[in-house]
């Protein structure tokens, strides 16, 4: 489904603050797999991410979704088969429009037409569906603008935004971290619900080592712009917080440390 091949990405080469963020990183997404990333800060997560989506351009390496390489594509044409959410729950939607005027965005995303020829009852229709599964009451409220939810129903709209076109992988950046944590667990919860649903191939980035183990089948940890660890089937179900942190040490040859990294539920 999704192949990082290699792919080395630097940020200001040649220049006193030279940075390179990835070092060859290689990863094989299977269909359906729903792959946490784990790191400590500056590890090369949001980074990757970046490079999936086509904010970055690699400096070596391939990017191939859905046996396409599309390393060379811009961002906006490859916004059409990508879903993704940030951390902040005022990035992924427009305030001032309505709550239908979000989502018809989000579902033409990446087709020329946009807005201009309105929704129809058949795009009406199908919003109500999709929110009427988040449990939040907002298929009730189309036409409320998306300013007055709180972040909690933003960042939940966000998700719905993101997956509203089916995309061939979805990109979450620790989508979850800024919110209080039953409104975090909630958002998570419809999150993984919405994934199971359509089957959504997934890249989650999160800091939260326990979260990381429990959702989906595929953690993988980075460190200085690699991959230092990649777990999955029945050495990842035995693995404890615990033991990611002993696994890290071993692998980078460093103490983990992240300034907001969750250590509880392990
Ligand atoms: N646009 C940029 N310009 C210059 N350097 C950058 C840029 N984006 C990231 N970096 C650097 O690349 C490295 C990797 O950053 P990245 O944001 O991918 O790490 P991360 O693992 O997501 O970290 P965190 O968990 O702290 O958000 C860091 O050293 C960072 O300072």
């Amino acid at each position: 489904m999704l192949k990082l091949d290699n792919v080395h990405k630097i940020f200001h080469p040649g220049g006193v603050n030279e940075k390179v963020a990835l070092r060859g990183v290689t990863l094989h997404v299977r269909p359906g797999d729903v792959v946490t990333i784990i790191g400590s800060n500056g590890a090369g997560k949001s980074t990757l991410l970046n490079v999936v989506a086509g904010v970055y351009e690699v400096d070596a390496g391939k990017v191939i979704l859905d046996n396409q390489d599309i390393t060379r594509w811009p961002e906006h044409i490859r916004a059409a088969h990508i879903g993704r959410v940030f951390q902040d729950p005022l990035r992924g939607t427009a305030a001032s429009m309505t709550i239908e005027e979000n989502l018809a965005l989000a579902l033409r995303r990446g087709r020329p037409r946009r807005l201009r020829r309105g929704i129809t009852q058949a795009e009406r229709q199908l919003f109500k569906e999709r929110l009427a599964l988040l449990g939040l009451g907002l298929e009730d409220r189309l036409t409320t603008r998306v300013g007055l939810l709180s972040g909690g129903q933003r960042q939940a709209l966000t998700v719905l935004m993101a997956t509203i076109a089916t995309p061939k992988i979805l990109l979450l950046d620790e989508h979850t971290a800024a919110l209080d944590p039953r409104t975090a667990a909630t958002v998570m919860e419809l999150t993984e619900r919405i994934i199971a649903r359509h089957r959504l191939t997934t890249l989650m980035v999160t800091h939260n080592l326990a979260q990381a183990l429990h959702t989906g089948n595929r953690t993988v940890m980075m460190h200085e712009g690699r991959i230092i660890l990649d777990l999955y089937g029945p050495e990842r179900e035995k693995t404890t917080v615990a033991d990611l942190l002993k696994m890290f040490e071993q692998a980078s040859g460093n103490a983990f440390t992240y300034d907001r990294v969750l250590l509880s539920g392990s």
